[in-house]
């Protein structure tokens, strides 16, 4: 049967994919060949127990962690290793786990931040405003000082500036109230609209089955489980992510 993920994008070939990725801390391996795919639009999300490698895997997408180049491919270029300036420019962009605002920037000096991949593409600094309206009021104050949720918007709002193809979100959700942890996610549809494709790193199993298409499982650096994320039962989820 056809692969919807290789036929949908042009040529037969994935919007984003890795291929048996491998990642290491000097000598501690962290990723023992790690295939996922990636199709235009899609909603990816990778769920984990701690220590699992799920931002280890994203790291390495991203270029933070140096993996040799044919384990992770752009529409089927070579691309693993890439300095993480390149990689964005190529069109992959990472909220990073824990925000990582530039502490002396304002709001919309990080928010400029993003642009500098100098990609065309719909999101520029007043369409962010419309999408997240107290990030224009705040736009002044440094971003360290807002809270932990709108400081997640401007993480967002930062790599939505370089208008990727592919959007790495690692935990959205850490650390924010439930009522914070709704409301960003309900921004989702809207940042898709597009077809920006989107891998998401999330704790929450329950969220990650609702807002993704599909869901990849990751045990000690090692794919347990991948499917359809309403398809997929919670015995099946607990035994890959606890290997119980
Ligand atoms: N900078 C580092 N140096 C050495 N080992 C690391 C480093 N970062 C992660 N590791 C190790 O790599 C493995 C995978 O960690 P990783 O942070 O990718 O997991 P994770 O699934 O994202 O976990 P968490 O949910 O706790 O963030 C773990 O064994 C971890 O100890």
């Amino acid at each position: 049967m056809a692969d919807p993920l290789r036929t949908q994008a042009s040529g037969g070939v994935p919007l984003l994919e890795t291929a048996g990725l491998t990642a290491f801390y000097g000598d501690a391996q962290a990723l023992f060949g790690i295939d996922v795919v990636l199709g235009e639009g899609e909603r990816v999300a990778v769920i984990g127990a701690n220590g699992a490698g799920k931002s280890s895997f994203m790291k390495a997408v991203c270029g933070l962690v140096r993996v040799p180049a044919a384990q992770v491919r752009l529409r089927g270029e070579p691309i693993g290793g890439l300095p993480p300036g390149a990689i964005v420019r190529r069109g992959i962009a990472m909220v990073p786990e824990g925000r990582r605002l530039f502490p002396s920037l304002s709001v919309e000096e990080n928010l400029r931040m993003g642009a500098c991949a100098n990609r065309v593409g719909p999101w520029h600094l007043e369409r962010l405003y419309a999408l997240f309206p107290v990030l224009k009021e705040k736009r002044r104050q440094p971003g360290t000082a807002l809270s932990g949720g709108q400081q997640q918007m401007v993480a967002i709002g930062r790599a939505l500036m370089s208008n990727p193809a592919v959007l790495l979100c690692d935990e959205l959700s850490l650390g924010l109230a439930p009522v914070v942890i709704k409301e960003i996610y309900d921004a989702l549809p809207a940042i898709c609209a597009e077809g920006m494709a989107v891998v998401l790193v999330e704790q929450d199993v329950a969220l990650a089955q609702r807002v993704a298409d599909r869901l990849y499982c990751f045990q000690e650096g090692r794919v347990t489980l991948s499917g359809p994320a309403q398809a997929l039962d919670r015995a099946q989820i607990s035994q890959a992510y606890f290997g119980v």
